[in-house]
């Protein structure tokens, strides 16, 4: 048994793959019940034998992207540098995914991009004038077709380890397999060595697209519970609501229905879409139900 460090590759929430320096990869078990390790992570192991190893610690995290509710978290990734928000004109996407996807990047200092892909189809005139909000507020936009054009995401990857996330059916994965074309190959490969079966996408997956670029595959995402959050910081941390923080009334303002509200006054106003309000809202009921909890 030798102690080392290495690199997490793939994760299936209790089961690992690690890359050790020399670009062998192992399979890692954790100690005891400890399963709060993400892809991306940098972590201290004992290699056991040519295949396995045990997880002793995560190295010091550059960034962390996770998401909570009330009683547990769940961690997406580690060290990453920007998150991809996938969305798509079919199926429609969710404004809410987009609003808490943004929210949290902001709160673990990561870059932020919303990627609309089938750009190919015509519905994509609906998509990109509810996208079109966001641009209002600088955060950038990037318009594919993961079938027919990846090229205007290219530039946004380099110097980037970055994570795709999304609601299932956005093209996550078909975005992944246009970039690593080996990838489809490689995941069966892993799921065959793990014997867990057939490929789904229940795992993150790391991949090397280019000396200086990185990209991890996620989940499909249904909820993204921020409760780990400060609700202070909401307003603070969406490119809408920030302007006019500080300009309330009351100091100790909660933007409900407080008098001389500016972020109301900037709703009512059509400078912010009610939408924003409401997911604001409903962050900070969740923020406080979580600590009610605890
Ligand atoms: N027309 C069109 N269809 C696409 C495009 N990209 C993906 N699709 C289709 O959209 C469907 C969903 O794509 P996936 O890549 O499986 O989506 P995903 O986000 O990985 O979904 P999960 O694996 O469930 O998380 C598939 O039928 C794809 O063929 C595109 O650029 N244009
Ligand atoms: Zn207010």
């Amino acid at each position: 048994m030798s102690a080392t460090t290495a690199r997490i590759v793939t994760s299936y929430g209790k089961v690992y793959i690690v890359e050790l320096d020399d670009g062998r990869r192992l399979s890692a078990s954790t100690r005891g019940k400890k399963t709060d390790y993400a892809c991306g992570d940098y972590v201290a192991i004992d290699v056991i034998n040519a295949e396995q190893a045990v997880i002793n610690k995560a190295l010091e995290r550059k960034t962390l992207l996770y998401r909570s509710d009330q009683w547990k978290s769940k961690l997406i990734a580690a060290n990453v540098t920007q998150i991809v928000i996938v969305v798509a004109s079919v199926p429609s996407f969710s404004d809410e995914l987009i609003g808490r996807a943004l929210l949290a990047a902001a709160d673990a200092n990561i870059r932020a991009l919303i990627c609309l892909n089938k750009c190919d189809l015509p519905e994509s005139d609906a998509a990109r004038a509810r996208l079109a909000y966001y641009k209002q507020f600088d955060y950038p936009v990037v318009e594919i077709s993961a079938k027919q054009d990846l090229s205007p995401l290219m530039p946004w990857l380099d110097g980037q380890i970055s994570v795709l996330v999304g609601q299932s059916g956005m093209g996550k994965s078909t975005i992944t397999n246009a970039l690593i074309p080996e990838a489809n190959a490689r995941v069966n490969e892993i799921s065959l060595a793990l014997d867990s079966g057939k490929h789904t996408t229940t795992h993150a997956q790391l991949y090397k697209l280019n000396e200086t670029a990185e990209l991890i595959d996620s989940p499909g995402l249904q909820s993204f519970g921020l409760a780990h959050m400060r609700a202070e910081s909401l307003p603070h941390l969406m490119a809408d609501m920030s302007p006019h923080v500080g300009q309330c009334r009351f100091s100790n303002c909660r933007h409900r229905q407080e008098p001389g509200c500016a972020i109301l006054n900037a709703v009512a106003a059509g400078a912010i879409a009610p939408t924003r309000l409401e997911l604001m809202h409903r962050l900070q009921d969740e923020i406080q139900l979580a600590s009610t909890n605890y």
